[in-house]
């Protein structure tokens, strides 16, 4: 599996067609329907306060059985190296995304102890959340640029959240980046219009109930994203 940058990261100047990542795959099914709707990336959560939470030995078995188009993205939030290890020894992962509080001192430390491509969330909700993606993008081979939880939210990242896609017009970042937070197949077009997201990533806006993916709904997603 190749190292998986966009072509045209760089902005609202998009060429070629949009990148989906589909998160919180939690069965065959899911994965079939991420690799058959055409997503580049599948996310599996490895955090257990979430409804999407997988135990390391079940989402490797999803992973070892992903057609090699798919890109295996485990999500972490603040992972300890032991935490990392024993992922890491049993899941053939080809990126990781960070989502808690990982500082950018430990998104190199990260990657150069795993050797791995990392992904780091970014929450956003006021301009004044901005700067915090140039000091990321300085050390992570990706940013994702979600919706900052709520203070009260117990996760943090899949609430199904938006925040003001106005907020990112006119933005142009060095890497890679991602755009996630409250996606859904039909805002997702506007989403993508307004901010030039080369990526999206959507985890609660494919599911009929929290954990729970709807085929339909990846599908509806991933060709909204594309024809965008
Ligand atoms: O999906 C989760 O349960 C989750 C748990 C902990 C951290 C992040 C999580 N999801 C990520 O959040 C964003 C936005 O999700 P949504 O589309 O608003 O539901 C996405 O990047 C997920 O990967």
């Amino acid at each position: 599996m190749p190292v998986l940058v966009d072509p045209a990261p760089r902005g609202a100047a998009r060429t070629g067609v949009v990148q989906v990542k589909i998160c919180g795959l939690r069965t065959a099914a899911d994965v079939d329907a991420a690799a058959r709707a055409g997503a580049r990336y599948g996310g599996f959560v490895f955090f257990p306060k979430s409804p999407r939470h997988l135990e390391i030995d079940a989402a490797a078995a999803l992973a070892a059985e992903a057609p090699v188009g798919l890109a295996k993205v485990a999500l972490v939030v603040n992972p300890s190296d032991a935490d990392l290890d024993a992922l890491l020894a049993r899941m053939p992962v080809d990126i990781l995304q960070l989502h808690g509080r990982e500082t950018p001192a430990r998104v190199t430390e990260i990657r150069t102890r795993t050797g791995l491509p990392v992904m780091k969330a970014v929450g956003i909700a006021e301009a004044t959340d901005l700067p915090a993606i140039a000091a990321y993008e300085a050390v992570a081979d990706q940013i994702l640029v979600d919706a900052k939880p709520p203070r009260e939210a117990t996760l943090p990242g899949g609430n199904g959240l938006a925040f003001n896609w106005r907020l990112l017009q006119g933005r142009v970042w060095r890497k890679p980046w991602m755009l996630a937070g409250g996606l859904t197949p039909e805002t997702v077009g506007e989403a993508i219009r307004l901010t030039g997201a080369a990526q999206v990533d959507v985890s609660s806006g494919v599911e009929s109930a929290p954990g729970v993916k709807d085929a339909g709904a990846i599908a509806d997603f991933v060709a909204a994203a594309q024809q965008a």
